[in-house]
């Protein structure tokens, strides 16, 4: 297949006009990850969540470039297959000591992509497949990890000189005083155990920042035991830093890496090292998912894509609707074997959904642009998908001719006797249990309990739920978001139990919400009516109705009003409103309040 020699010029050039351009972009993707230490150490709070927000965009604009640079220059979409056979070879020679090749080869493909026809979409011409390992790369400059051999007395000044070695400008309001937490911490983990002789901590050269945080992120390793953990750095009241809790295992990375949050900007020479590392402490996340939280999405969607065509192809279940109860604006499906649910949305939607196919996918946008505080899900977005027509079960088929005709075509699209259905555009994301139907479950048990055991269970998931239920909706208060739709369907539940919001077509800014409350009936005639009587503005909000929708069983009425009353009540959300207008900036931290240290009078903004 492929030529004997490399004897275009023109492939040289492209291919290297190709790699310029991937360096270009991963040099302004990693100025402005390494920003974030001195917005960090200078408190620019809203700097940072700026900079989160530019920064996804970095990687669309460099690929615009770069193809109207290969375009202009050397006319690429009208070279013929062996000049393209070429240029794919000569970029792999390009890579061979670089320090991002799969980075490098996801932008060779998103370029192509966009100037070849699809004829070429196959590993002669683009990288279906990685070319370039990224196994033991060592970067030119501080390596990606360090590791520290303290004894067990001398572990507290070990921790402090992990902290000091990140050389943040500013001072700690008590860096001993966070050692010695941290040591004791850890040796608290260890109680009772030897250390062995291969002791040693190792973290990660790059702080992770987000937000008001800056994370120190690493393993304990001794003997045949590796411990993850991550210490959070914060401001205090002052100004100074502190480290404010100590988080260990699995499950707690698992929570700061949520798919449910904000990428991260860490400086990193090699991603794939990091990717690597972070992967030995969270070996069940997908390297998909990991590369999204460090920011580089199109890696992540790149290798996700390549995980959903390699579990295509090891399973045989079929692609049906969605478990609960179906969306009005959205179409979603998934495969029962594949833990993510795929949307499409509708041609048609029912009268009181006044809205557009553009305005749902500008919601979409808003949400990945935002800060989405661990309570909103991430969505990957995947335009011209061919999925197997005969995976596909007759009734979802029928859904989507109905409900989306615009959005599916159906044939033989590459003439390999393959049938295909095609979906234009769709948008992927984590499946989770829908919290109607999580409820439901438990009112189940509750109704017919097997045992006084099984009926306590129910009504501890059942109260975990519903407070979870309202801590999301805070949650996104904070960050300036209001749902819209506020109903338990919109809400999934979360393999650890978090409640997550998933349904974002009605979402707004609270800022550009009126909360209101319901006017006091003007005489009798208003008292009686069934309907509204009072004018109603188009972003008028009056919480205090929301109570009949959402309470009707009285189990989560009575957990419900427990914890959460003040959603029912305009104050509340009028009095964040202010708070986010005046330019305050609250902190939803991804650990729970009780695993923070004690901080004599420096607590932080909750
Ligand atoms: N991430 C998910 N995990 C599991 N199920 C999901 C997920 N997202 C959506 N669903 C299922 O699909 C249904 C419809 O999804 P969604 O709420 O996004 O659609 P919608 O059309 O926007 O809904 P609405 O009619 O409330 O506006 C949900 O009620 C739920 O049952």
């Amino acid at each position: 297949m492929f030529p004997q020699r490399l004897d275009s010029p023109l492939a040289y050039d492209i291919a290297k006009a190709l790699i310029d351009g991937f360096n270009r972009h991963y040099r302004l993707f990693r100025a402005e990850s390494s920003r974030a230490k001195h917005r960090f150490e200078t408190a620019d709070w809203h700097g940072q969540q700026r900079a989160q927000r530019e920064r996804i965009e970095f990687y669309d604009l460099r690929v615009n470039e770069a193809v109207a640079r290969l375009e202009k220059e050397f006319k690429a979409g009208d070279q013929p297959m062996d000049v393209w056979h070429q240029i794919k070879l000569h970029f792999i020679g390009l890579l061979v000591n670089h320090h991002q090749p799969e980075l490098a080869e996801s932008f060779f493909n998103s370029v192509t992509t966009k100037i070849l026809h699809r004829a070429y979409f196959q590993n002669d011409f683009i990288f279906v497949r990685p070319a370039i390992s990224t196994e033991y790369i060592e970067p030119r400059g501080a390596p990606h990890f360090r590791a520290y051999y303290p004894t067990h007395e001398g572990l507290a000044d070990t921790v402090e000189r992990v902290i000091e070695d990140y050389a943040l400008l500013g001072t700690f309001a008590n860096k001993r005083r966070d050692a010695e937490r941290v040591a004791a911490a850890i040796l608290g983990r260890f109680h009772q155990v030897k250390l062995r002789a291969n002791f040693q901590l190792q973290v990660l050269s790059g702080l992770f920042y987000r937000n008001k945080g800056a994370y120190l992120v690493g393993k304990i390793i001794n003997g045949f035991v590796e411990l993850p953990f991550a210490l959070p750095i914060l401001h205090d009241r002052k100004g100074h830093f502190y480290v404010d809790a100590a988080l260990f295992g699995e499950d707690d990375l698992q929570m700061l890496f949520s798919f449910a949050r904000a990428y991260f900007m860490v400086d990193m020479e090699v991603p794939s090292a990091f990717v690597q590392f972070l992967r030995s402490l969270m070996p069940r996340k997908p390297r998909a998912e990991i590369y999204n939280a460090l920011g580089l999405a199109k890696q992540g969607k790149t290798l996700f894509y390549r995980d959903f065509l390699s579990h295509l192809n090891y399973s045989s279940d079929k692609f049906r609707i969605a478990p609960g109860i179906k969306g009005m604006v959205m179409l979603v499906f998934d495969l029962p074997s594949f833990p993510y649910v795929f949307k499409v949305i509708k041609d048609y939607y029912p009268p009181q959904k006044e809205t557009t196919r553009e305005q749902i996918k500008g919601k979409y946008m808003l949400v990945k642009h935002h800060d989405r505080v661990g309570r909103m899900a991430d969505t990957l977005e995947y335009s011209d998908v061919g999925f197997p027509l005969d995976r596909f079960e007759p009734d979802l088929v029928a859904e989507l001719e109905k409900f989306a005709p615009s959005q599916v075509e159906i044939g033989d699209r590459d003439g390999n006797g393959e049938m295909e259905l095609v979906l234009k555009h769709v948008y992927i994301e984590r499946r989770m249990i829908p919290l109607n139907l999580y409820l439901q479950e438990t009112f189940d048990l509750l109704a017919a309990p097997e045992s006084p055991a099984v009926a306590k269970r129910a009504r501890d998931q059942l109260e975990h739920a519903v407070a979870e239920y309202g801590n999301a909706i805070k949650d996104m208060v904070a960050a300036n978001i209001f749902p819209g739709d506020m109903l338990w369907k919109n809400f999934g539940v979360t393999l650890n139990g978090k409640v997550v919001f998933y349904d974002y077509d009605e979402i707004e800014y609270i800022t550009d919400c009126n909360f209101r409350r319901v006017p006091a009936p003007r005489n009798e005639e208003d008292e009686m009516s069934g309907e509204i009587w009072y004018s109603v503005g188009p972003k008028d909000v009056f919480p205090e109705t929301f109570g009949p929708f959402l309470l009707g069983n009285d189990s989560v009425r009575k957990a419900f009003m427990a914890k959460h009353a003040d959603l029912l009540d305009a104050a509340f959300w009028q009095s964040h409103k202010e708070r986010i207008q005046a330019g305050q900036m609250l902190d939803v931290f991804p650990y729970d309040e009780a695993q923070r240290f004690e901080h004599d009078g420096h607590a932080p903004y909750f």
